[in-house]
This record gives C-alpha cells, structure tokens and sequence, in this order.
C-alpha cells in the first residue's frame, strides 16, 4: 500500500495532468489486456483453438514464461496451464502465438509433417546468423538430402571405429591433468573434448591452432545467437556475423586444400566434409561449396554444448545416486578387465552394448531435458486430436514436460535408470532427439562419447562433488560448471 500511496505521491507533485496522464495510460492498458484475452477465448470457442490465454499485448506470457525458466521447476509454467486447460493449450511466447504441446501423440504428429505443414521457427537472430541454407532451416529435399548423407556417415560403423579411438584419446589427454585431490570442473573439460571430437568428425581438426582459433571464433559466434537483431557495426550480431565469416573464410581453405596437393593430412579418415563435397561432384549434385561451408559452420550450433551436457549432467546424477554409480562402475570394470586377459581394444559396439551405461545415458537425458522443446511454425491451418493450430502461429512441442509426466514415469524427478530395464525408450514419450525429419543425426556419436566418457572416469577415478546445482535457461549448464575432488583409483584403492 505504501508504494502505492508513493505512486500516487509522485503521480500528484508534479501536477494534476500527469496524474490524470498516468492512470489514462494505466487504463487503457487494462482495457487492451482484456479485449485481447476475450478476443483470445472467443476465437478458442469458436474455431476449435485450444483454450489458453494470449496474455498481455506484445509480450503476451513471456515474462512468466521466462521467469520460470530460470527457477528450479522450469516446468511450473506448463504445468499451471496444463491443470487449467489440459495438455494442449495456447499462449503467446517470444513475440508469437504459440499453441504449446505436452502431449506426445500431438507433438509426433507435428515432428512428423515437418517440411509439410510445419517449418522451423527460431528467433530472428539465429535465423540471421544461419542464413537460408542452414540445415537447420532448409526444408524439402535439399533439407532431406542433407539430413540422409549427414545421419548415414555418423551412424557409420566406419565413422564409429575411427572416432572411438580419438575419443578415447581426448578423454585421456584431459585427465592426463588431473592431480590427486585437485578440482576439475567437469562441464569444462567435457566442453573442451566434445569440440575436438566435433571438429574431428566434421573436417578431421586435430587439436591445435587452427581448432583453437575456430573454439574462439565460435563463442563469439553463438554469443550472438539469441541477441537484439540489430546489425550495425559494434552490436552483437555484427561481431557474431563477422566470427562466422571468418569461420567460413577458414573452411574455404580447407576446401581448397583438398582439391590440391596441400591436403597435409593424406592418410586421414573420412569426414563429413568428403560426404558433402563428394555430393558437389555427383550428376545430381546440388550442394554448392558455399552451402557446406556455411553448414560445417551451423553443424556445430546444435552438436557442441548438448554433448558436453549430457556427460556433465550424468555425472552429477551419478554423484548423487550412490547405487547407480556403483553398478555403473562395476559394469564398466568388468569390460575393462576383461579386455585386458584379452589383450583387445575396446571397441565401439563394446561401449554401447553395457547395457546399464546406456540406461544410465538414456535416464539422464531423460531427466536432464538437455532440448526442452522444439519451436514450428505452421504453413496452413492442422488440426490435430481435435485441437487447430491455425497458419501463422508457432507450435512449442514441449519434452520436457513429457519427460516429467507421472502418468507416464513413475517418481519423474527421481534419477532411476533401472526403469528403462523394462521401459521403451524408443516411444512417442521419450523424445530428447526430436523426431520425424529432423531426428537429430547424430544420436548416436552423442550417446558413444557420453559411454566412453563415462567408462575411462568410473574405471580410473572416484570423486567428492563440491555443491552446484542445474540450470535450465536459457540452455541447461550447471551453476558452478560441476566442480569435483578427483582420486586416482589404485590397484591397492
Ligand atoms: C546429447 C546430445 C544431443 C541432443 C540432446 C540433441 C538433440 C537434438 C534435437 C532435439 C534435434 C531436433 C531439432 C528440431 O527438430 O528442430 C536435433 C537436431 C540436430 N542435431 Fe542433435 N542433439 C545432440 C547431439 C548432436 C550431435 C553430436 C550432432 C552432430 C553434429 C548433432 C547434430 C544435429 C543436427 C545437424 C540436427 C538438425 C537436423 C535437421 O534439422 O535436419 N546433434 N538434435
């Protein structure tokens, strides 16, 4: 009361006018919010729309929709409407209407008419940055082609043999630093692995300073991601803009290097660089030099912080999970010593065939919700299970409400790998790689990197985690990058 007694005060000391001034403006801002929310339930009740609110003008219910995504409970917000309006409902997000999905059988339906009646919806910086040809925003079969040559050479068993054993050197070379009793912050060194790797398989980097200076050029790249879509010189998305031409400009050479005699590195594996620029060679060829290049470029937007965060956060589901880690120690031992009285390599399909490894993986991205969702927009009026999402507006297939369900996951904030020993994970209900045409491609070298991560820490070390906790917003990452006490286990340990 007394602030709005001071409101008052200060609306009243200038004079009468602005007074008068400020609760015209206050008026007629309550009068719009309500025309615009009844014009919002009419148009629900009468063309099929799902029910919901617009909120305010403009901004509609971003606020609170941000606001929660920085709490603990992201979710809450979805939540809330899901009590009041069901698993289907309409808002208006990020400068858009929205009809928001946590119901899996409609955000199948949606993943998977994509192309069709639904396109990528990002924000308009991100569109900037990407450009048209973007894999990430092309559509039909241009989109389709890329997709099929890109999945098919990352779920190569060509492309698994040869990236396991640079993982696996990557991995050692970290934790070749890692001192007795020192803290190593996780989320760190896993974000340093997970782009040499990326780099590796996209164009065969190796670490250096070609891929040191590609590492700098694309933070200032992705800084620029989600800014004001101003382009003078000195804004964000300039210098983001400029980054990426760099990076571009680099990968130009690279190109240029492999038609001539200077491709230093003969003797080196295939990439998915050959896959493309094989393409450009081939009768039907339609991929220019100036696609790939901008691709090799948004290929890592999606690849390079999930990875390193479904290791971080595995390791902090573990720490917290006694149980887990000891089976998931036990399991990977076994594997270890085995190969060992062999005298074997581990190998690609050894890694992926623990199959309490991959329930652990498959529970923390489960829980983790590392893509919460993803953002359509609709070329034409859909109706799906009876809800219409008419053209023009966004669709939000939001997972990870799906994956906190407890209708479908018993205990849903529990970390419980032991339920995918009975569980499906491949149904409508699990979808922390998206679906339809856009699946992400590379599912499989994700969960591979996170398996033998996971593998050379539990065999060589045990740990003491220092506090931090999960963030979720804007993308998930841990509040104090997951710092932990390492310990080198001993033959005598
Ligand atoms: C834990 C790790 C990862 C997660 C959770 C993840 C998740 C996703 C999701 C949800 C999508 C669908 C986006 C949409 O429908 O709009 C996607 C697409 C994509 N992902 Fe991943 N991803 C991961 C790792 C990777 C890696 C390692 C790569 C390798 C380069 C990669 C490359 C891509 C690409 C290129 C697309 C776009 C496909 C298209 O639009 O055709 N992802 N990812």
């Amino acid at each position: 009361m007394e602030s709005v007694g001071r409101l008052w005060r200060s609306c009243c000391c200038y004079d009468g006018v602005q007074a008068w001034m400020f609760f015209f403006m206050v008026g007629i801002a309550s009068l719009m919010f309500l025309v615009w929310s009844k014009v919002g339930e009419f148009r629900g009740k009468r063309t099929g729309l799902p029910l919901g609110t617009l909120g305010w003008p403009l901004i509609g219910e971003s606020l609170e929709f941000i606001s929660c995504g920085y709490s603990t409970r992201p979710e809450s917000f979805m939540d809330k409407r899901r009590l009041l309006y069901g698993k289907v409902f309409k808002s208006h997000l990020l400068g858009s209407p929205t009809i928001v999905s946590t119901d899996p059988e409609v955000s199948k339906v949606v993943l998977q008419n994509d192309g069709r009646i639904f396109v990528p919806s990002y924000p308009k910086s991100l569109n900037e940055l990407m450009g048209k040809s973007s894999i990430l925003q092309l559509n039909g079969n241009l989109q389709k082609r890329l997709h099929g040559l890109i999945g098919s050479f990352l779920k190569s068993p060509e492309l698994k043999e040869q990236i396991t054993v640079d993982i696996e050197k990557y991995v050692l070379d970290s934790m070749k630093n890692w001192k007795d009793g020192q803290l190593v912050y996780i989320q760190d060194e896993t974000k340093k692995i997970a782009f040499q790797v990326l780099l590796k398989a996209l164009m065969s980097l190796n670490p250096g300073e070609e891929l040191e200076y590609l590492k700098q050029e694309f933070r200032k790249f992705i800084s620029g991601l989600v800014s004001i879509p101003v382009k003078f010189p000195g804004t964000r998305l300039y210098k983001s803009l400029q980054a990426k031409a760099n990076m571009v400009k680099m990968v130009h050479r690279i190109i240029q290097d492999r038609g001539t005699k200077c491709d230093s590195n003969k003797t080196r594996e295939k990439d998915v660089l050959d896959v493309l620029l094989h393409e450009t060679n081939s009768i039907t060829g339609k991929f220019t030099i100036d696609l790939i290049s901008d691709n090799m470029i948004d290929l890592m937007i999606p690849g390079e912080d999930s990875v390193p965060m479904l290791m971080t956060l595995a390791v902090q589901y573990l720490t917290s999970c006694p149980l887990a880690l000891q089976q998931l120690q036990e399991e990977n031992m076994k594997l270890k010593k085995s190969k060992e009285e062999k005298k074997e390599l581990v190998t690609w399909s050894d890694y992926m065939s623990l199959p309490f490894t991959q329930d652990v993986i498959t529970e923390t991205l489960r829980l983790g919700n590392i893509i919460t969702g993803v953002m359509r927009k609709a070329l034409q009026d859909f109706e799906v299970k009876g809800h219409l999402i008419p053209k023009g507006w966004c669709v939000f297939t939001y997972f990870r409400s799906i994956h906190l369900d407890e209708d479908l996951y018993d205990s849903p904030y529990k970390f419980n790998p032991w339920r995918w020993q009975e569980k499906d994970p491949t149904g409508s209900s699990f979808t922390p790689f998206g679906g339809g045409h856009r699946l992400c491609p590379g599912l499989e070298i994700a969960r591979l990197e996170a398996s033998i991560f996971l593998h050379l820490l539990v065999t060589q070390y045990s740990w003491e985690a220092e506090e931090d906790s999960v963030v979720s917003f804007p993308t998930v990452h841990m509040k104090n990058r997951m710092p932990i006490k390492v310990k080198k286990i001993t033959a005598h340990s």
